[in-house]
């Protein structure tokens, strides 16, 4: 990662145009803003370097700014935290949230400027305040910009692609947004504005959302398999073991499984469907389309694409044992052939 970070983000002759992502890296324009930026971590180093490329002057303010320095480019000044606090005009505040406070000695260096915080939670907060919140709580006369925490140091990094563009972007102060929005553009992303700061909450909970609408699906889908394979294992294997002695173990790890995976792609299918039904049934009971379900049925109905793709996956992995079985079948077949034809010859040579 170091070898990364110290690779020249961008190389070769810029396309020019206001839209290209191809900007090379420049000397900062006469009248452009100096950013300033509080942290030197990840993605600190990744910021540091886009807006470098973007034209930007860049000052990073460190505890330690002679440890960091090297780690930036060299068109990036780092300094301590209250020199770039003086310097900048705006201010990223790349520091995790439970370190805002350490930097309120900043306050009168920052105060009429805007702050951005591009903080994330670690879980989803369904009440307030949220960490830009409690950031414009410590700095009242600073103008608080909540975005780019959509955005991963990997991005920032390799330049902005298609499908993670776009960074949203929200703020108690028209202004201080207007020039975020202006500078993400510049940057090559898109901004999209989310309006007031109290929607900041749903922003920081936005990278946290992704995956975790997988988590029932996949849990369903284990149970699901874990409950048919006991199934279909004391049905085909133990049944015959102690009823006749026969011992059939080595079905279990393809035959039984390929019996077990069709059961578990259609239970989630209906899964799929059944709470359409029950929303369905809710409407008739109500008598209107317009009462909100309630919360279970709501989850239930936007986690019914994961639900399918789950059902896909199994049935998909179905029809790839059930087609490699008869392969496995004919081959064996084959060798025995072999065997008894060499056998029947009298040859006695190996079979192989
Ligand atoms: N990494 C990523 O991909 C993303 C990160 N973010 C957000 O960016 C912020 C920074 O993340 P990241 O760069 O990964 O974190 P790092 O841990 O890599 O960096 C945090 C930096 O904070 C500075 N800092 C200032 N005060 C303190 C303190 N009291 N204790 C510890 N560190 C302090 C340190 O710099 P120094 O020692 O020089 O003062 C340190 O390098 C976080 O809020 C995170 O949620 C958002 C989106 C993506
Ligand atoms: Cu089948």
């Amino acid at each position: 990662m170091p070898d990364e970070m110290a690779r020249p983000l961008i190389r070769g002759r810029g396309g020019g145009g206001g839209g290209s992502r191809h900007l090379e890296a420049s000397v900062s324009e006469p009248g452009a803003p100096v950013i300033g930026i509080l942290g030197t971590g990840d993605f600190s180093r990744s910021l540091a370097r886009r807006l470098v490329a973007s034209g930007y002057q860049v000052v990073v303010g460190s505890r330690a700014p002679k440890r960091s320095g090297a780690l930036f480019p060299e068109e990036a000044e780092v300094t301590s935290q209250m020199e770039a606090a003086n310097q900048a005009d705006l201010v990223f505040v790349a520091v995790f949230p439970e370190h805002h406070s350490t930097l309120v000695e900043l306050k009168p260096a920052l105060a009429g400027k805007t702050l951005v915080d591009v903080s994330n939670g670690l879980q989803i907060k369904l009440d307030g305040p949220s960490h830009a919140e409690q950031l414009a709580d410590l700095f009242p006369e600073s103008f608080v910009v909540k975005g780019f925490n959509t955005i991963s140091a990997w991005t920032l990094q390799m330049g902005p692609r298609d499908g993670s563009r776009q960074v949203f972007l929200c703020s108690d102060s028209h202004k201080a947004k207007s020039s975020v929005m202006q500078l993400c553009r510049r940057m090559g992303f898109v901004p999209v504005d989310m309006g007031l700061l109290s929607s900041s909450l749903e922003i920081e909970n936005l990278p946290l959302y992704l995956f975790p609408s997988w988590r029932i699906p996949i849990l369903c889908t284990l149970l699901l398999f874990i409950f048919f394979y006991l199934y279909n294992f004391t049905r085909d294997i133990l049944q015959p073991y102690i009823k006749s002695g026969k011992s059939v173990f080595y079905k279990m790890p393809i035959e039984t499984v390929n019996v077990t995976l069709p059961s578990v792609a259609l239970v989630m299918l209906a899964l799929v469907y059944l709470p359409g039904l029950f929303a369905a049934f809710l409407q008739l009971w109500w008598g209107t389309k317009y009462n909100r379900f309630p919360n279970w049925l709501d989850r239930w109905l936007t986690g019914r694409k994961q639900f399918g793709l789950c059902s896909f996956l199994c049935a998909v992995l179905h029809a790839i044992y059930s087609l490699c079985l008869p392969l496995r079948k004919s081959a064996h077949f084959k060798l025995l052939n072999a065997a008894f034809k060499q056998v029947k010859a009298g040859t006695g040579g190996r079979v192989g």
